[in-house]
């Protein structure tokens, strides 16, 4: 049986609406006061795994779910040892560098050397500053980064925009963009490999469940 290892969060609802588009439905996950974490399928086809959207890749790599849901910025964050096989088209965002808006930095390569940026994506971050040979403080925060700039604590912040209204609200302004995301369907790579359960036929749908919602 192949087992599926969803995000909860913001990924979740769409995750389910596709995977119900393809015959399996963990919609029992978005049940008010359900607090299974591993459920079957209503099928009874494949089994899902609740997990923080983090730690998606990290229960695929060792395969204990065959197929998972993240976003891209997760990946580019972790560097997992899975395939990333479908572009899933929802769960846009982009990492985007921001700073106060009353701050005098307009760019990226205009903050202060040895100065601080907040982020939540460690790794992201550090590569975008070193790839601007830019000798920057990374500091490692594990949400509402918006407050870094706010408290003074760092001059900028390298995190997710999708409406731009939790920057707005906190008078904060991008000032550069790393990279866009979106939500990808990854894979265990000797799964797929071996065409466990049917993983290729299962891929498949899903594939073509996106082309026909674009
Ligand atoms: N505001 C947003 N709009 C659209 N997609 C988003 C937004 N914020 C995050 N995402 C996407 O959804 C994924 C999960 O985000 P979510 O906010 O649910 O979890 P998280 O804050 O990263 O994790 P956790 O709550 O476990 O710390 C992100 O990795 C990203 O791909
Ligand atoms: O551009 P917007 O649509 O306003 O979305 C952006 C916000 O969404 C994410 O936060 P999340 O809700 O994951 O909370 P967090 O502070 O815990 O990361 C991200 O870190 C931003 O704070």
């Amino acid at each position: 049986m192949l087992t599926v290892a969803l995000p909860k969060g913001e990924l979740l609802k769409h995750s389910i609406r596709l995977l119900q588009s393809v015959g399996l439905d963990f919609s029992a996950f978005l049940e008010s006061g359900n607090r299974q974490l591993q459920i079957l399928d209503a099928s009874g086809q494949a089994k899902g795994l609740l997990v923080r959207a983090q730690d998606v890749p990290v229960y695929v790599e060792y395969g204990q779910a065959q197929l998972g849901i993240v976003g891209y910025d997760v990946l580019r964050e972790k560097r997992p040892q899975v395939a990333q096989l479908v572009d899933l088209q929802f769960g846009y965002c982009r990492m985007s560098v921001a700073v106060k808006a009353s701050s005098p930095y307009k760019l990226p390569v205009d903050l202060p050397a040895h100065g601080r940026v907040a982020s939540k994506y460690v790794n992201c971050a550090r590569e975008y500053f070193q790839g601007l040979d830019l000798p920057i403080e990374i500091v490692p925060l594990y949400g509402s980064v918006e407050l870094g700039p706010i408290t003074g604590m760092s001059e900028a912040i390298v995190d997710l925009v999708s409406t731009g209204r939790t920057l707005k609200e906190n008078g904060l302004v991008e000032i550069a963009t790393l990279y866009e995301s979106t939500a990808r369907l990854i894979v265990h790579p000797l799964s797929y490999r071996v065409n466990i359960g049917g993983i290729h036929q299962l891929v498949e749908k899903i594939r073509d469940s996106v082309l026909t919602a674009v």
